[in-house]
């Protein structure tokens, strides 16, 4: 079997989609896309394919060392995540090709399901509590919260206390059986976050997310020695490699982003390695159903799997959710919060390619927002 063709696909509502196409008629979807740099990532790809046009797409592990080592300047996200998306149409042209799910190249599943968690918005305690109580109502038993706004590097009792009060709130309406996580998505100063996670800590937090930003992996030791609170960190690392000082800083949780950090072959690599130091592996995944479904078929072959993100609804899906553009939406219906065991070949979804097709030729570009603090400094999103 040979590769005749790669092409890209942007599309709504923030999502690049990746047709690897073969000469026996075998089509697989990847999902290369950093949020905000589509059409950077949709280049690079292009560039990479000079190389994959008229070889085996079989040889994934060949291709994956090429594309990443090969050309001597290498990971950061533009380039992992291209490789990530090209990695996930092998896989699936490799299930389709010997007829069974990805799941089972891995070496079999090890669960029969696996838990997904919701992301919830709203701004105050109360609007965060209802959110909560419309995804237990849905069938969720886990949501993810953002944990605040713009932050000073130093901020007010009021702005700190506001932190734990929605926490509380979202607590106090959903009850101890569910859990709750916080993402902080890098927004604490390092002296802010020993002082903010002791007071999250009555509340007990599934995991708290990105307290600081990632390039400062070496104070997260700082971080989880001064809270009981598991930490989680990693859809800003793109390999092994950047995981390794975040798994020896004592994070609870590692998250690869499987369109981020090189595709099924690598975030299968980070699991074993999180593994190694009693890590736990919670896939971030605000993506598409491509991406969504590469990091269940990892999932269902992986030991150390706690809880898998999914994007139904979330804020950032204007003009297209994530059931959009599948043959079959029912592959993720979520029966009380769990995706069962996926047992079609390859991914495991069959794309729309119409509607594919269609979305792309409408034309759609997402950019991050820009956020500032009161004084007009830059600050995380
Ligand atoms: O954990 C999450 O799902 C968020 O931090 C998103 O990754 C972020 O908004 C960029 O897409
Ligand atoms: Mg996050």
């Amino acid at each position: 079997m040979r590769i005749t063709s790669l092409k890209t696909y942007p599309v709504a509502p923030r999502w690049l989609f990746l047709r690897i196409d073969t000469d026996e008629g075998i089509t697989g979807w990847g999902e290369p896309v950093v949020e905000g740099r589509a059409a950077t990532v949709a280049a690079a790809v292009e560039e990479l394919s000079d190389y994959l046009v008229g070889a085996d797409p079989l040889r994934i592990e060949d291709h994956w060392q090429v594309l990443t080592r090969g050309g001597f300047y290498r990971g950061g996200p533009v380039l992992s995540s291209a490789v990530a998306g090209i990695d996930q149409a092998l896989w699936d042209i490799a299930g389709k090709a010997y007829g069974v799910p990805v799941h089972r190249l891995l070496g079999g599943p090890v669960r029969d399901r696996i838990r997904v968690y919701s992301w919830i918005g709203g701004d105050t305690p109360s609007d965060v509590a209802d959110a909560a109580l419309a995804q237990v109502e849905a069938g969720f038993t886990a949501v993810k919260m953002n944990a605040s706004g713009a932050l000073r590097l130093l901020d007010t009792p009021a702005e700190t206390k506001g932190i734990a009060a929605r926490l509380a709130a979202v607590r106090e309406a959903v009850g101890d059986g569910i859990d709750v996580a916080l993402d902080f998505h890098g927004r604490l100063t390092l002296p802010m976050a020993r002082r903010v996670l002791p007071m999250l800590e009555p509340y007990l937090p599934f995991f708290v997310e990105e307290p600081v930003v990632p390039e400062l992996t070496r104070d997260l030791a700082a971080v989880t020695a001064s809270t009981s609170i598991p930490i989680a960190t990693g859809e800003r690392l793109y390999s092994r490699w950047d995981f390794r000082p975040a798994l020896e800083a004592g994070i609870a949780v590692a998250q690869p982003d499987i369109s981020h950090a090189g595709g099924i072959s690598e975030t299968r690599r980070i699991a074993a390695l999180a593994e190694v130091h009693d890590v736990s592996l919670a896939p971030h995944c605000p993506l598409g159903p491509i991406a969504l479904a590469a990091s269940l078929q990892v999932g269902f072959a992986t030991p150390n799997l706690l809880i898998q993100e999914q994007s139904l609804g979330i804020h950032y899906n204007e003009h297209a959710d994530l059931l959009d553009y599948l043959v079959d939406p029912s592959v993720f219906a979520y029966a009380d919060g769990h995706v069962p065991l996926m047992e079609a070949p390859g991914l495991g979804i069959e794309v729309d390619a119409t509607e594919v097709e269609r979305a792309a030729a409408r034309g759609h570009r997402w950019r991050s927002p820009v956020w500032r603090r009161d004084d007009g400094s830059l600050t995380e999103w």
